[in-house]
């Protein structure tokens, strides 16, 4: 999904799940951000309450037992939830790991995608990477798995000042600090409003009180002059500095004076600065301590290990009208499974290839979910140059270079090493990159992350690993754009007699882990409802 469509459909979310509409709910968050005050609005702001625990508990218990198929996130909350009221479950996994896109590639891993290539990682003791999920907001119910599942979590930085930008197309030669490209950016449009404002251009929009608030939170927001200096915008030590402030007379040396207006609106570096304001993306975040997979193997442990069937790939489904018979093949043979009820938790391109007597409705509402390539390289570098040479701890570098994002670690801090992810990209970015061998990755990631970070991007590096989504065997691809409100989509939220289905796509959180754990309690709820009443 494209930036804007990701920005209004969080905006849209955020209102929502504060329970404001429309404008109204538009303007209050406007004038929240704004600084400005608050009498008008508290008379009509119902309490921005922040979404409270959210633990889940099937009422009454039952001993039937439910084939899952798929142990990603939302085959794993399924078996652990329906297990929790007493069900007997069984999860069928095609891979050789639970998790699904929850995957953490450690040193010894081994993984062959769908052109042959195989990736042994080379990883150090304590290095790991997140080749999917990597970052868990507050509000999110992944939160309160890791509390209930006792998994550790810690700040993941998704924000930093001091990462760079980066825009190649409009002529960048060197990285821009977030602060510095902030500052400036801020400065000017402050500067513009501020006189557009004080000239009376806004007049039938701004009572007098208004435009004196309106000036006054100018001045702060864009560290621009007052009046009598024509609201400009000159710099400031927001900035940066050269060389910082010291001890004694050392005032430091600003980080010189900013480009002119139409040069910094050229660089296009103010592209970057919404992604903070999503209500799914702002800090803090949290991963969890050790790598993200340390939730699904949380939530494996507490289904029992007896109950997952790896290497299990699903080959059939029947409804036989009192249960379900499930197929599978698993080192080499065909075998079956039987049981009261089945929860699909495949992703839906996927299950609509496994043959079925659920009907043709089905299948075409499976195959209808469009889907999008994402991939990741993993760096290993022998020393953490990031830190000590740049000043970077945590964050991203944002740019316009196919390998979109760069990410530091936030974990390992003046460790020894670290791994830094080299190119986070979707869509046609993911797809030109996910073509190429692992070699060749590598070398196209390294040569474009030297032009911001200089020699030692590649003469630090010690090893890497890439993950291409869309060619991942039993998943290909990253995340997919569900049709809401179709005939279709609304389908597969109903049970296909004894089957039901679950997974991120049948929420509206698809690419989160929360998705998969809310669209699982759907099913399980919707289940358990019809056991109950017998
Ligand atoms: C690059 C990337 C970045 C992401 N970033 C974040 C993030 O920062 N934070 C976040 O919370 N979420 C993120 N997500 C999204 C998150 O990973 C998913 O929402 C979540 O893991 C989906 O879980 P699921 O159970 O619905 O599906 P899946 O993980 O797709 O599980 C489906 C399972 O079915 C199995 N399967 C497939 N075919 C068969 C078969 N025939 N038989 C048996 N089993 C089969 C698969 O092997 C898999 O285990 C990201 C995803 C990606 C790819
Ligand atoms: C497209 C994003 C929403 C995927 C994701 O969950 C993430 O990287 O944070």
């Amino acid at each position: 999904m494209s930036d804007q469509t990701q920005s209004t459909v969080s905006r849209r979310g955020f209102l929502r799940a504060v329970g404001v509409s429309g404008g109204a709910g538009a303007m209050l968050a406007t004038m929240g951000a704004m600084g400005l005050a608050p009498s008008a609005a508290a008379s009509v702001t119902p309490a921005f309450r922040a979404p409270e625990r959210s633990d889940f508990t099937l009422t009454g218990r039952s001993g039937a037992s439910v084939v899952v198929l798929g142990g990603g996130i939302a085959g794993l909350t399924t078996a652990y939830e329906l297990g929790k009221a007493g069900y007997h479950c069984t999860i069928l996994e095609a891979r050789h790991r639970v998790g699904g896109r929850n995957l953490t590639i450690r040193g010894g891993d081994v993984e062959t995608d769908l052109d042959g290539h195989t990736q042994r990682a080379g990883f150090s003791d304590g290095v790991y990477f997140n080749a999917g999920p990597g970052r868990i907001a507050q509000w999110m119910v992944t939160m309160d798995y890791c509390r209930e599942l006792g998994v550790p979590i810690e700040v993941f930085t998704n924000q930093n000042a001091d990462a760079w930008i980066y825009n190649e197309s409009a002529g960048m030669t060197e990285p821009i600090r977030y602060r510095t490209a902030k500052a400036d950016v801020y400065g000017y449009v402050s500067e513009l409003l501020a006189k557009a404002t004080d000239q009376g251009a806004l007049d039938a929009r701004l009572t007098t009180e208004d435009r004196d608030r309106l000036l006054s939170f100018l001045q702060s927001f864009g560290a621009i002059g007052g009046r009598t200096s024509d609201w400009a915008y000159t710099g400031t030590n927001r900035r940066g500095f050269s060389a910082y402030p010291g001890a004694g007379n050392e005032v430091g040396t600003l980080l010189g004076t900013p480009p002119a207006l139409s040069d910094v609106f050229a660089s296009n570096v103010g592209r970057y600065f919404s992604f903070e304001f999503g209500y799914d993306q702002a800090m803090l975040m949290f991963q969890p301590v050790g790598g993200m997979d340390q939730i699904p193997r949380a939530l494996a442990k507490a289904v029992g290990g007896h109950r997952i069937r790896l290497n299990a790939e699903v080959t059939g489904v029947t409804d036989r009208g009192s249960q379900v018979e499930v197929t599978y093949r698993q080192g080499g043979r065909q075998s079956q499974i039987t049981a009261d009820y089945c929860v699909a938790a495949l992703p839906p391109h996927l299950m609509a290839r496994v043959p079925h007597n659920l009907g043709a409705g089905v299948t075409a509402a499976l195959a209808d979910f469009p889907v999008t390539a994402a991939g990741k390289i993993g760096l290993e570098y022998r020393s953490r140059w990031w830190e000590t040479d740049q000043r970077i701890y945590g964050g991203i570098t944002e740019t316009d270079l196919d390998l979109s994002h760069i990410w530091y670690p936030s974990y390992g801090f003046h460790g020894k090493r670290g791994l830094v992810v080299g190119y986070y990209n979707t869509g046609a970015n993911a797809r030109a990159y996910s073509g190429l061998t692992p070699e060749q990755r590598r070398e196209r990631a390294v040569s474009q992350g030297a032009k911001i970070h200089g020699d030692k991007y590649r003469s630090e590096l010690v090893t890497s690993y890439s993950h291409a989504w869309d060619r991942t065997r039993y998943l290909e691809g990253a995340w997919t754009s569900p049709r809401y409100g179709t005939a279709g989509y609304n389908l597969l939220l109903q049970p296909a007699g004894r089957v039901y289905f679950a997974g991120d796509w049948l929420s509206h959180e698809v690419a989160w882990q929360h998705g998969a754990f809310v669209a699982a309690r759907s099913a399980v709820s919707s289940l358990h409802q019809r056991v109950m009443a017998g």
